[in-house]
């Protein structure tokens, strides 16, 4: 249940946490782990859901752009508020690279990369750092992953972003060529990373898979288990985060 209430304070956590998942039933699979009416909290450019005892809740839009562009103005809005976050997390369903990341099992990005930020070249891919600008990898703080991966069973690896969801075994076997590390892809986590970073704010990704990376193939997508997966990914997080402490990782 959502209530149109503008009160209500994080009251699980010592750290502020807000989750940005693409669109609302993701929002709404990581609410369920988190009992109880939630707020309905509007800031400009964004909606957050506040459950009473979890973190904020952002459907900040599929892709990157605008994931960064929410999460961006969630993390303002909070700053402006007086109440800052301290962690942001990036979740959702997501691709799986076979046979490191089977459909139904949880990833937790160990690295944050932008798949497709860079050139192509008669030589070749280059990303945007080999061209002299910005950066295409974000990295969590690392035992935040490791309790993340031990509460939940998640696999820790690299979670891939792109622009453009893999639809061949082509591409799917380039990345990993690429990125021997990738264990899962999405659309949305390298965008959450930025947006998190210049706020110096730290990131996790959390990815349950739904499909695997390659062929197009809408009738294998296993959405439903993969929001239940992470519904319990969630339950068994809050724990985690609630004893996290950013000043040791
Ligand atoms: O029908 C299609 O081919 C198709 C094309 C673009 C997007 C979709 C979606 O269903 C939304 C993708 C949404 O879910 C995440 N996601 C899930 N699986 C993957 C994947 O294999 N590669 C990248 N992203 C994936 C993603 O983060 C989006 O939020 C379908």
């Amino acid at each position: 249940m959502v209530l149109p209430a503008e009160e209500g304070r994080l009251t699980t956590s010592s750290v502020r946490v807000l989750v940005a998942t693409a669109v609302p039933v993701e929002r709404d699979a990581v609410a369920e782990a988190f009992p109880g009416a939630r707020a309905q909290v509007t800031r400009p450019g964004i909606t957050l859901h506040r459950p009473p005892h979890g973190p904020d809740l952002l459907a900040a839009g599929v892709g990157p752009a605008l994931a960064a562009a929410s999460t961006a103005a969630a993390l303002t809005a909070a700053a402006l508020d007086g109440a800052p976050y301290a962690l942001v997390v990036s979740a959702g369903i997501g691709g799986g690279f076979a046979p490191h990341a089977p459909v139904g099992s949880l990833v937790v990005a160990d690295e944050i990369t932008a798949a497709d930020l860079g050139a192509e070249t008669a030589d070749g891919f280059l990303p945007v750092t080999e061209l002299g600008f910005g950066t295409v990898t974000h990295l969590p703080p690392a035992g935040l992953v490791g309790a993340v991966a031990a509460a939940t069973g998640a696999r820790a690896g690299t979670v891939l972003t792109g622009s453009t969801v893999t639809g061949t075994a082509e591409r799917a076997a380039l990345l990993r060529a690429r990125h021997p590390r990738a264990l899962a892809e999405g659309m949305e986590g390298f965008g959450v990373a930025e947006a998190a970073a210049a706020h110096g704010v730290p990131v996790l990704e959390l990815r349950a898979v739904s499909n695997p990376v390659g062929p197009r193939d809408r009738a294998a997508w296993r959405v439903g288990d993969a929001l239940a997966a992470l519904t319990d990914a969630f339950g068994k997080l809050a724990p985690v985060l609630t004893s996290w402490n950013p000043h040791d990782d």
